[in-house]
Parts: C-alpha cells; structure tokens; sequence
C-alpha cells in the first residue's frame, strides 16, 4: 500500500464488528420495512390511528440511523462503499452533539472549545434512493468518555427512524398532531444547514419502551429549510410549566392587546408594515416603549404583529383589532381588556363569599352602571355587536321566509334584525331595548338601511306590557345567561303572553356541554357572565328546556351556530298564549 505523499499505500480504515454490525442492522431494517410499520414501530404502542395516518399521509421514511465509534470515520465511508451505498460527504451537526451532551453532562465551554465532534454521513439506498442510512460518528478522541461510549453501544440511544415531510409549510401541524394524548414526548430538536441545501429542521420525538429490534422509540420529523418558530416551541417542551406559564401571563398577552387597540395600531398598519419609530411617531408613545410592546405583540402566545425586516406587519389576528375593519373585534378587546378586566380581579370574592365581583369593583350592578356611564354603555353596546359573527348564521340556519314580523327581545343595536332584514326583504321588526340603549339600535338600522322597517320600543323585558305582542318570530339572543331563573322565567313568561298560538321563540345562547373538558368556551362564558351579571349563568341544554317548559314553550329543534353558540327552537304551547292581545303590536 502506498501513502499520498510517497505513493507508498496505507492500510485501509477498518470498523470494529460491532460498529459493522450497527450500520447492516439499519440497512436491513431499512430495506425490509414499508413507511407505515417503521412509523408505527417507534410511536407508543396504542399511538392513535390518526396520528399514525397524520404521519404517513404527509411524510415518507428519509432515513434510519445509528451511532457508530470508529477511529477514522473514512472507515465508515468505505464500509458503506463496499455494500453497494453512496455515502455522501460527512457533515458535522449539532443536533446530536447537543443531545449527547445533554446525557452526558459535557460543558458548555468544552463544548465551544471544540469538544465532542459528531460527523454525520448518509448514504441512499441504491435501489430506493428515497430513503437513506444516517450513521453518526463519534471518535475515541471526540470528548466522550468510556463510561458514556459503553453506555451509547449497550443502549443504542441515538438509534431512529426519520421522516421527511413533503410539505414543510406543515410542520407545526403535525408536531401539534404528534403532542396529543397517545402520542410521543418531545425530544429535542435542531437546525442542521445540510451543505448544498436549504439545510433541514429536525424535530425529534421519543417514546417509552422499545421498537421490536431493541431499539429506543426515537422519531426524527425533518423539514426542509429553517422553522425557527416551531423549533423553538419544540425545544421548550411544553411541558407543565410552559404550558401554566402561558395561561398565568395570558392577563399580560390580553393587555397588551388592549393597549394595541387603545391606540390604533392595527389601523395605522392596515396598508402596510410600519417600522417601530413611525409607530411611535404616530401614536406619540416613547421608541423604547413601543418597541417593548410591538415585541410582546410578535410573542407568539399574543400573535398579533410579525416581524418583517425593519418593520411590523398585522397577522390575521391583528387585523381584527382595526377598528375600520369591517370585521373589527377592537370594541370587545377594550372591554375585555378594561371594564370586565378590572371586575373579574374580584372573581376571588364572587366564588369564596357569594358577593356580586362586578358590584364590589364599581359599586353598581352592571346594567345600571351601563346605564350611568354612557362611554361605557356604548363600548359594552358595540362589543356585544363585534362579537357576534355567527347573527350571519341564524338566518342560514332557520327559514324564516313563512314569517312576517319578528321581535327581538333586548336586541342590542339591532345587528342580528339587520341581518334578517338583508336577508328577507318582506320581514317587519320590532325591537325591545333599555331605553339609553336604544340611540345607538336606531343609528345602527339606520346606518344599515332598515329603519323603516324595525319598530322601537324602549322598555324592559320582564315588564309584560313593554313586549311587542304578536309577533311571528320572537328572538332572545344573548338575554337569558345575564340573569336568574327566577328572572328568565319571567322574560320568557313576558314574551309568552305577547306571542299567539303559532308564535316561534328563538333562543340563541351557547349551552354549556355535558363533558366539563369539552373544548366549547362556553365553561369560561359561565365565570364571566358570575363576574359580570348578576345572578348570570351559562346553563346546558337541558336547563334552558326546563325553564322553556315552565314559561310555556315547548322545544322543537336546536342547531349550532359559530362560536360554540345555538339557536333553540320553541313554540308557544296554545293552551297558555295570550292569542294576540294587541298592547304594542308589531
Ligand atoms: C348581552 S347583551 C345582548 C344583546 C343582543 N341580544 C345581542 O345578542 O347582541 C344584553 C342586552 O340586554 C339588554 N337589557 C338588559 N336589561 C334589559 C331589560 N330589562 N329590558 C330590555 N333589555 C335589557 C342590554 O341593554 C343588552 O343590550
């Protein structure tokens, strides 16, 4: 054999037996094994059938490896050669490294002084070019001790089975697909700049127990290019910590928010990103501080802004906060974020002592204190019609073409009749309000062409004599979780005696479901409306029967609507209605 430089040869690089052994394991496994079994092979036993599907349908095995511990890793390259692979040229990646110091407690500063290399070299499959074997290669000189090598070569640690995705745009999804119950925990992860490519991002997941080889239950997911979002969401685990962390400081996410709609920002960057001087230029707030706030607004447990060079732009979630936004939530978020912000700090009070929170924090029961402080009462007014996307659904979701008037009873500014009315160009409305809320129904169904059509009644709806009488259709949307039973039964009862025979009632409300884990909002809705009204409740569906039953209606349908919302359908049961008694007739 000659040397390079004398053309004397040298002996070739030879790899232990047992590192042979390690690589032909991978190649077989790798040639005998279809996507699904290898996928199947390194979840938990009962993964579920979806996230197994979620898997294949959208990734495809890219390689299996091992950790091999030659003297010269020129060997392995050979080794590979000689079985008929193409090995590609050795990188050096930090995925691994950092895992294994991790297991191992390598420092830090070691780790920066060069310590612990791991090469990496993958080499295709010649007869499925698809899929390749990873052997990672750790030198006796590369900062590991014996004690960490013994263990490497009994455990096979870094033993796995990597999928590619083919559409890396999805990584988030099936890393949230993967994190359900059944599934693998997070392992780590990285950002490994492949030469010549885009580089790949590696989430690594693992699972107790062992694949039927003996080997760990460890799964790569890779994804072309750099995710730097995802990788670091994964890197932190969610574990219990994060996980209560984000909820505890979910307050400080919902005032930035408020802050965001307090001075317009959403606004000033609603025809393009602006950059965080220009923003504070506008709003005549101080650099430094609108820089802090346009950062928590980036954080994505807020995610109302993003990054774009120099410049913030609006996420969709941002946009809403426009408040020329046709679809505007910004009202809502200032009311959240300000009157029934400060109420619900007294939510301690309400539970433990049975006082009212939003009575102890301002002194007044909410609807008078509306009716006292008219800039609250008109923020309360055009939140309630912000948050109400799913009005557009009622008119979808029951045919009231049969119907010549309806009445919507504590109607708010009228956004639910105008929908009605654009749909059904016949129907004639009446509307019940308080009588300060009634200004802004009538600017509202001016605004959107239906005056003319809708009646106002200032009055009160437990008060029999104020509900319009003989309507086809009455509606009470949003009415019945403020109050009591006592006070439900007597709106019902109210609206009852001014129905006819053929009336139908519809109550929109969004029902508490029946498993308290149910992901519905509506669990959350019953706190506020305990925070914020007096005597409110959020009831199941079976509650809002039997109250409809005891006023005198009975149920004859229920569908869903968005948000978790519904519209029960009631008709008056004949024998009780006040057929048509005229008091203010629609
Ligand atoms: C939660 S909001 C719902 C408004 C509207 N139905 C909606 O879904 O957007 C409750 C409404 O009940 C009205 N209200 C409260 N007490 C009332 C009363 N005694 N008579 C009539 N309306 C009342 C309030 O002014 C408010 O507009």
């Amino acid at each position: 054999m000659k040397s390079r430089s004398d053309g004397a040869l040298t002996p070739k690089a030879r790899l232990s037996d047992d590192d042979e052994r390690r690589i032909r394991e991978v190649h077989d496994y790798l040639r005998s094994t279809g996507d699904i079994d290898a996928v199947t092979d390194v979840l938990p036993p009962r993964a579920p059938a979806e996230m197994i599907e979620a898997i294949t349908t959208h990734c495809v095995v890219d390689h299996a490896g091992c950790l091999v511990f030659p003297t010269d890793p020129a060997a392995v390259r050979a080794f590979l050669r000689d079985h008929g692979l193409h090995p590609l040229r050795p990188f050096t990646g930090s995925v691994v490294r950092d895992r294994l110091a991790g297991r191992y407690h390598v420092q830090e500063e070691r780790l920066k002084s060069g310590f612990l290399h791991v090469r990496s070299i993958h080499a295709r499959l010649p007869d499925d070019p698809s899929r390749a074997v990873e052997v990672l290669c750790v030198g006796p000189d590369d900062g590991l001790d014996l004690p960490a090598l013994r263990d490497e070569r009994l455990e096979k640690h870094e033993n796995h089975v990597a999928v590619r995705l083919t559409d890396p745009g999805r990584l988030e999804d099936l890393r949230s697909a993967l994190l359900r119950p059944g599934g693998p925990r997070p392992d780590g992860g990285g950002y490994d700049p492949v030469p010549g490519e885009d580089g790949v991002t590696v989430l690594r997941f693992h699972a107790d127990g062992r694949t039927r080889l003996g080997w760990p239950r460890r799964l790569e997911v890779l994804a072309a290019g750099r995710h730097t979002d995802v990788l670091l969401r994964h890197l932190s685990g969610d574990g219990a910590e994060r996980r209560l962390l984000r909820r505890l400081t979910g307050a400080w996410g919902t005032q930035a928010l408020r802050v965001m709609a307090d001075l317009e920002l959403a606004d000033h960057l609603a025809e393009g990103p602006l950059t965080c001087t220009e923003l504070g230029d506008r709003t005549g707030v101080d650099a430094d501080r609108m820089n802090r706030l346009l950062r928590a607004l980036c954080h994505p447990w807020v995610g109302a802004l993003t990054p774009v060079g120099e410049t913030y732009a609006l996420t969709d979630l941002g946009r809403r906060l426009a408040g020329r936004s046709p679809d505007s939530m910004r009202h809502l978020a200032l009311l959240y974020g300000d009157l029934l912000y400060r109420s619900f700090c007294a939510l301690p009070e309400g539970i433990k002592d049975d006082v009212q929170p939003f009575t102890v924090v301002y002194g007044q029961p909410p609807f008078e204190y509306l009716r006292d402080h008219p800039r609250e009462r008109r923020l309360f007014t055009r939140a309630m019609a912000e948050g109400s996307a799913f009005f557009s659904d009622v008119a979808t979701v029951v045919d009231l073409s049969g119907a010549r008037t309806v009445a919507d009873i504590g109607g708010g500014d009228g956004g639910l009749l105008a929908h009605l009315c654009d749909t059904y160009p016949n129907l004639r409305c009446a509307l019940l309000e308080r009588p300060e809320v009634i200004g802004a129904a009538r600017d509202n169904l001016d605004a959107r062409g239906h005056l003319d059509r809708c009646t106002l009644v200032p009055g009160s709806f437990t008060d029999a004599r104020d509900v319009p009488t003989g309507a086809d259709v009455y509606i009470v949307a949003r009415i019945l979780h403020d109050w009591d039973d006592q006070t439900c039964l007597a709106i019902l009862r109210a609206v009852h005696g001014a129905a006819t025979a053929d009336s139908t009632l519809l109550v929109i409300e969004r029902p508490l479901p029946d498993d308290p884990a149910d992901p519905s909002v509506s669990s959350l809705w019953d706190l506020h409306m305990l925070v914020n009204n007096v005597g409110g409740r959020e009831r199941s569906r079976e509650q809002y029967r039997s109250l409809l039953d005891e006023a005198g209606f009975v149920v004859v349908d229920e569908r869903p609507l968005r948000l978790d919302m519904s519209v029960t359908i009631a008709r008056t049961v004949a024998s009780e209605c006040r057929s048509g008694r005229p008091v203010r007739q629609v």
